[in-house]
């Protein structure tokens, strides 16, 4: 069982009496001891709305193993409440694992306080000099290393160093993989100096911060240990973790941090090969079994649908059919039948599915599984029961059936899923083409993010080469009104083209109307700049679709519009990231700047591929040409392994 290090809980601002955010805490742990085993080590993710929203995530030791880091996750979950009764925010931690949550938004972003550091206080090496330089050689080295990963990769490494030929130093530093690398590497570096000060020559030591772990430890060699003259003795059993001699420095005191990184110095034990080798063929056992369970026999769908009879076709996309089906237990599944040949093996397909279904988010639309049968390429989805979000927003009867509450709520709500897809699940995923008609509504008007993740489960696309004059043209995301200009003309996508077209939908889902201008060169005053002048003229509100009666709060509305405008403007680096947004959406208190006028251009689409004819910012300050820019593939969605 993995042992208690340290727990670090807010102070100041307790929530006494706050039942319904103690409760949200509660959820949150078991959101998180679910995806205890499925996230390679790592897994954030928010619980309920605000104002009691909580955001948590976990980091386990990459070295160990899923159901330990699940058994970990469990206990620090159980106990925390203990330890930190009534508290906004939290941190504990334990030799194999971190739990961390707070009322703010703790994800993608280096947190440097609180920091601790642990060591005992015997223990110490005979050569503390020499042993403190190999310490600092050795965790330099893995510093690095574990640093070296990509953003959303394990951040992870390991090393054991000879220091007598009787003593084996082992080290581990690691990150929270949603930080970058220089971040990591920074943060390393200081953690390790910070520790090597502290422990001084000593055997052990735990650097513990919100977004890393460093470790290190010494026992005797790996292999077959001398019978004596130990210099320094091994730990006694049950002592590896902190007892009552390990001697605790807090190196900054708490004052509102905002991100979890993680040091954890060197520890013992990653010596055993037949243990990684167990550990390897259990990760295979349980991929069969995830593909297993997500398999659907083509006869029960088939079933489900009524041979994919026409009454129950609810829908065709870019990518084929959308039936509705009901399985023999009642639930009603939506059958997506792919059209798109993409040349992708079967392997790679099922492999993409095991992940995206991975994906959990309450405003996602849920992957419940696939069917690989005959020629037949099937995925399965829960059922959204009230159509996607255009068929309400831009009817002029409909409109009415969403009043402000609801659509201030979706917008929340798909800012929460963008966030998630860019930053809070273990793969990071830019849509692409989010746009209205992929707004799904549940029952209670909850929005559902469809479609997500396509691009790997269909395989890559090459340009699109739908002639101007087909139905299927207006369905290019550039035509859609959604594309990002950097986008649309140089081919860039970026999770800021993401925030793009998420202020696109703000302003549709506030003025209910359709940003449509893009498509057609003779337009010069496209949904943003319209409502950019209209806010400059102080007539905000005005932009706002009247169906919404009086059911609009001002102040709302009015930060809405403004949030949109931020999101488009012209400068990708100018918008705001998705964990702002949310930020600036939940928090009436949080100051906006101003937004810059919004960019306009001119596309056209020839022969499938947007070439830009002409591309300017709305100050008219900066013209690019460029005649030849492509979209050298339609995928619609990508995913970056962490
Ligand atoms: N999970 C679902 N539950 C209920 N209806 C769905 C579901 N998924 C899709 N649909 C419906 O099926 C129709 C087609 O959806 P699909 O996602 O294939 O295409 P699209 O969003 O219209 O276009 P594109 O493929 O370009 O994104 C839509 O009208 C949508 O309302």
């Amino acid at each position: 069982e993995s042992k208690l290090l340290y727990s670090y809980c807010s102070n100041a601002t307790t929530l006494t009496g706050n039942g319904v955010y103690a409760a949200n805490i509660n959820h949150l742990f078991s959101y998180l001891s679910t995806n205890a085993t499925e996230h390679d080590g790592f897994f954030n993710t928010n619980a309920e709305q605000e104002p009691n929203m909580v955001y948590g995530l976990f980091l386990c030791c990459g070295d160990v193993h899923p159901e330990n880091c699940r058994d970990c996750i469990n206990l620090a979950a159980a106990v925390a409440p203990q330890l930190c009764p009534n508290r906004t925010w939290a941190i504990i931690w334990y030799e194999e694992c971190m739990l961390r949550y707070s009322n703010q938004s703790i994800f993608s972003s280096m947190a440097e306080k609180p920091r601790v550091d642990l060591w005992h206080d015997t223990n110490y090496a005979p050569e503390p000099e020499r042993f403190n330089r190999l310490v600092g050689t050795v965790m330099k080295e893995i510093a690095s290393r574990a640093s070296y990963a990509t953003l959303g990769a394990k951040k992870f490494a390991t090393k054991e160093a000879t220091f007598t030929v009787f003593q084996t130093l082992y080290s581990l530093a690691q990150c929270t993989p949603d930080i970058s690398s220089e971040d990591c590497y920074r943060c390393l570096q200081d953690a390790v100096r910070d520790l090597l000060i502290h422990t001084n020559g000593n055997t052990s030591g735990f650097g513990l911060h919100p977004s890393l772990f460093n470790k290190t430890k010494t026992a005797g060699p790996p292999v077959s240990p001398p019978e004596k003259s130990l210099l320094l003795p091994p730990p006694a059993p049950g002592k590896k973790g902190m007892s009552s001699q390990m001697v605790i420095k807090i190196v900054v005191p708490t004052v509102g941090f905002l991100v979890l990184s993680t040091i954890l110095c060197c520890f013992p034990g990653w010596k055993a090969s037949k243990k990684l080798i167990a550990r390897r063929n259990r990760y295979d056992g349980s991929k069969i079994r995830a593909l297993k369970s997500l398999q659907f026999d083509l006869s029960i769908i088939e079933a489900a649908t009524n041979n994919f009879a026409k009454v129950n076709k609810i829908g065709a996309g870019g990518f084929g059919s959308v039936y509705k089906g009901i399985l023999t237990d009642g639930q009603e599944i939506a059958v997506k039948r792919l059209s798109t040949s993409s040349g992708q093996g079967a392997d790679e397909f099922q492999t993409e599915v095991v992940l995206v279904a991975k994906l959990q988010h309450r405003n996602l639309v849920k992957l419940l599984g696939y069917c690989l049968e005959r020629k037949e390429r099937i995925l399965v989805y829960e059922f959204v029961p009230n159509k996607s979000l255009d068929h309400f927003i831009f009817d002029p009867e409909k409109q009415r059936q969403l009043d402000w509450p609801q659509r201030y709520k979706i917008i929340k709500g798909i800012a929460r899923g963008l966030l998630y897809l860019h930053s809070d699940s273990r793969l990071k995923i830019i849509r692409r083409d989010l746009k209205a008609s992929n707004i799904l509504l549940d029952e209670d008007i909850i929005p559902k993010i469809s479609d997500f993740g396509m691009a790997k489960i269909v395989g890559r696309i090459k340009a699109y080469s739908i002639p101007r004059e087909s139905p299927a043209h207006s369905k290019l995301p550039c035509c859609s009104g959604y594309m990002s200009p950097e986008y649309a003309v140089l081919g860039r996508f970026s999770e800021k083209s993401d925030v793009f077209s998420f202020g696109i939908l703000i302003l549709e889902i506030v003025c209910g109307k359709r940003n449509t201008s893009f498509c057609h060169s003779a337009y010069t005053d496209n949904l943003p700049t319209y409502v950019w002048r209209q806010r400059k003229n102080g007539k905000p509100i005005g932009v706002m679709n009247s169906a919404l009666g009086d059911s609009y709060v001002s102040n709302e509305v009015v930060r809405c519009i403004h949030i949109g405008l931020l999101c488009v403007q012209e400068d990708p680096e100018a918008r705001p990231t998705m964990a702002r947004v949310v930020l600036m959406l939940s928090s009436s208190s949080v100051t906006l700047p101003l937004p810059q006028r919004t960019a306009f251009y001119f596309g056209t689409i020839t022969e499938g591929k947007p070439s830009r004819t002409d591309y300017k910012s709305d100050q008219s300050t900066s013209m690019v040409s460029s005649s030849s820019a492509t979209v050298n593939e339609t995928s619609l969605t990508e995913l970056f392994p962490r």
